[in-house]
């Protein structure tokens, strides 16, 4: 549905994308992520046609993104700065880009249904919540019944309960319209929530792309323990004790704390371990898209 070939952007001296190529195919759902500045709205801005690669192919729904209507009428695309006229109404603002896009007029009240906005269509959308102009964002985009659906960081700035609101709508849009989804975000439980696949990309580059739990699992297999006690001799008691309960444990002491390093097959002995030595609590940090993101970005902990 999706297949971008080596493509390259260049933008001055900077190499916004710098040789990309990623597949997603049809009715997948895929999250784009990176730093700033990693060249995801430039990836966006190819695969909706409102730029040309430098070098590479881009093609969408079998199509190059610049061909005109062909494209506008199977791509829905959220910019990252969508703002509307604040004097126009919902409606007005859906009939405007249906026009536009030269899709055909839509069942206004439906499509505001969708995107969880039922009754506001005849009111000025600047009178609209943040979160309310990002859902009407997202039935703009809806407009046409597009086949792939192109989200650029839609709840940044967002509070958490528009933020959920608006997910759930692109959950069940992706799943009764069988939709293609690329959303950016800087919000990696959003890319665990709504999305089968992931892409790293830094600096212009993609650093890893696979499953969520493929990229996860790159984090490593490392589970830290980390036990806190009372005092600095309840820490050397307990560091001991670890010591003589496991064979050679990655143990480390700090002041009021311990920190067992171990892998996750064997989390359950040093659980037992640690929980023997009487502490005053004990938290357990698994791998998580998290590290596996920051490590993909700084291998070994260095930016680049
Ligand atoms: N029109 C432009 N003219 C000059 N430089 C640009 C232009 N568009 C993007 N860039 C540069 O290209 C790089 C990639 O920018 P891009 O907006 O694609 O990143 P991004 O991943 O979307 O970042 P953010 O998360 O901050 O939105 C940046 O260094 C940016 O400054």
């Amino acid at each position: 549905m999706i297949e971008v070939t080596d493509a390259r952007k260049r933008y001055g001296t900077v190499d916004a994308l710098d040789g990309v190529s990623l597949s997603v195919r049809s009715g997948a759902s895929l999250g784009l992520v990176g730093t700033n500045g990693a060249g995801k709205t430039t990836l966006f801005r190819l695969l909706v046609g409102h730029e040309t690669p430098d070098a590479g192919s881009v093609r969408v729904a079998g199509v190059d993104p610049t061909d005109g209507t062909r494209v506008r009428e199977r791509v829905g695309y959220l910019p990252e700065d969508a703002g509307f006229q604040p004097a126009l109404t919902g409606e007005e603002v859906l009939g405007y880009y249906a026009d536009m896009r030269g899709v055909e007029a839509p069942r206004v009240e439906t499509l505001l249904s969708v995107v969880g906005l039922p009754g506001a269509g005849d009111r000025p959308v600047g009178g609209y919540s943040n979160g309310m102009n990002r859902r009407l964002g997202l039935a703009v985009a809806l407009l046409g019944d597009p086949d792939v659906l192109l989200l650029d960081e839609p709840t940044a700035g967002l509070d958490p309960a528009g933020v959920d609101a608006f997910n759930r709508v692109v959950e069940r849009v992706r799943d009764e319209r069988a939709v293609t989804v690329v959303l950016s975000t800087h919000v990696l439980s959003e890319v665990e929530a709504l999305c089968d696949r992931v892409a790293v990309l830094d600096d212009g580059t993609l650093r890893t792309v696979g499953t969520v739990d493929e990229v996860t699992r790159s984090a490593g297999d490392e589970v830290t323990v980390t036990a806190r006690y009372e005092d600095s001799e309840a820490v050397a008691a307990a560091t001991e004790a670890v010591r003589e309960a496991l064979a050679d444990p990655d143990v480390s002491a700090g002041e009021r704390t311990l920190e067992l390093a171990v892998e996750s097959v064997a989390v359950t002995d040093a659980l037992g371990a640690v929980v023997e030595t009487d502490p005053e609590s004990v938290s357990v940090d698994e791998p998580d898209l998290e590290a596996a993101v920051r490590e993909a970005v700084a291998p070994g902990g260095e930016r680049r």
